[in-house]
C-alpha cells in the first residue's frame, strides 16, 4: 500500500501553513437555494465545486458532510468522490465527516472505503463513532496508520443531547468521553514520544464551555481536537481557550454554515473564512 506521511504530521504543517480552520463542505437544502441553486444534482455538484475553488488552496482542512451528499443517492456519492479529489489536488486535507461506526468485521469495509488509497471515496481522515466501543474501531485505527491518514472519534459532541451518553460515569469513576480520550492518548503515544502530534483525534464541541472546565486535563491525547460547533451553532473563536486550556494548541476548529452563508461569490467566501481563521489566531496567541 502507498503509504503518506502520518496524518498527524501532515494536519501539524497544514495547522502551521495555514491556520488551523477546518471549513465544512454541507450542501443544505436551505444553503442550495440560498445560493439560487436547485436542490438536485446540478446544485450540489456547483455548490461543492465552488466550496472547493475557493477554499482549498487556502485553508488547512475541508471536511464535507457526507449525508448531504448521500441523499441524492449514487449520485450524489459521484459528486462527493469528485469533491475530495478536486480538494485534495488543490492542497487541502480532506476530513470526511461519516461518524461511522458498526462491529469490526463491518467496520473494516468502512475504514477500506475512506482510509485505502485505492479507493474512490479515500480521505485523509474520517470520523467515527464509539458507541459500539472503542475496540470495534480497531480496522479503521490500524488502516490510518498503515495509510497515513487519521480518524477522530466522537469524544464530547457539540450537541446538548450528547451529555447523556458521553458524561455517562463507568464504575471505575471515569466518565465515557475520558475513557475515548485515554484511548486515543495511548494510540498517540509513539508519536507523542517522538514529539510529533498523533493521528487519532477526538471530536470536542466548541460550545461546551460550561460542562468541560473540569475535564481539561483528559484532552491531552496528543492528537487533533475537531471543534464544531463555531458560527450557527453559537460558539465564537474567542470561547476556544477558555473550552480547551492548554490543548488549545492542538483544536482543528470547524465552521461550516458560517463560512457558507457567504457563497456562493468565491471572494466573499474567501473573506468569511480568512476572519474566522485570524479570530481564531488572535484566540489562540492570545492564550500563550
Ligand atoms: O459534535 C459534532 C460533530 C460533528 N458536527 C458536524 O460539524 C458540522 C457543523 O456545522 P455548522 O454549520 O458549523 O453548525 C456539521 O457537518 C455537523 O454534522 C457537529 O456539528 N458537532
Amino acid at each position: 500500500m502507498t503509504s503518506l506521511q502520518p496524518f498527524g504530521t501532515r494536519l501539524r504543517r497544514a495547522m502551521d501553513e495555514r491556520g488551523p480552520l477546518c471549513v465544512g463542505i454541507d450542501p443544505h437544502a436551505a444553503l442550495l437555494e440560498a445560493w439560487g441553486l436547485d436542490d438536485d444534482i446540478a446544485g450540489l455538484e456547483r455548490f461543492s465545486r465552488t466550496v472547493v475553488e475557493a477554499l482549498a488552496g487556502r485553508v488547512a482542512v475541508l471536511k464535507p458532510q457526507s449525508a448531504f451528499f448521500e441523499r441524492f443517492g449514487s449520485r450524489g456519492i459521484a459528486v462527493l468522490e469528485r469533491t475530495v479529489a478536486e480538494a485534495r489536488a488543490a492542497g487541502a486535507l480532506v476530513l470526511m465527516d461519516a461518524k461511522r461506526g458498526d462491529i469490526g468485521s463491518t467496520m473494516a469495509a468502512y475504514a477500506a472505503t475512506y482510509l485505502d488509497p485505492a479507493s474512490p471515496l479515500f480521505s485523509d481522515a474520517v470520523t467515527v463513532s464509539p458507541y459500539l466501543g472503542y475496540g470495534s474501531l480497531r480496522p479503521a485505527l490500524d488502516l490510518a496508520r498503515e495509510s497515513g491518514t487519521g480518524v477522530f472519534v466522537l469524544a464530547l459532541t457539540s450537541n446538548p443531547e450528547g451529555a447523556e451518553v458521553q458524561h455517562a460515569v463507568r464504575a471505575d469513576g471515569a466518565s465515557v468521553a475520558a475513557t475515548m480520550l485515554g484511548h486515543l492518548r495511548a494510540e498517540n503515544e509513539g508519536e507523542a514520544s517522538m514529539g510529533l502530534m498523533g493521528s487519532y483525534g477526538a471530536v470536542v464541541g466548541a460550545t461546551l464551555s460550561d460542562s468541560l472546565a473540569a475535564a481539561q486535563a483528559d484532552l491531552a491525547i496528543n492528537g487533533p481536537l475537531l471543534a464544531p460547533g463555531i458560527g450557527a451553532q453559537g460558539a465564537t473563536a474567542a470561547d476556544l481557550p477558555k473550552v480547551f486550556g492548554a490543548a488549545v494548541r492542538d483544536v482543528v476548529p470547524n465552521v461550516s454554515r458560517g463560512v457558507l452563508r457567504h457563497g456562493p461569490d468565491a471572494a466573499a467566501l474567501r473573506a468569511s473564512a480568512e476572519r474566522f481563521a485570524d479570530e481564531v489566531r488572535e484566540a489562540v496567541a492570545g492564550a500563550a
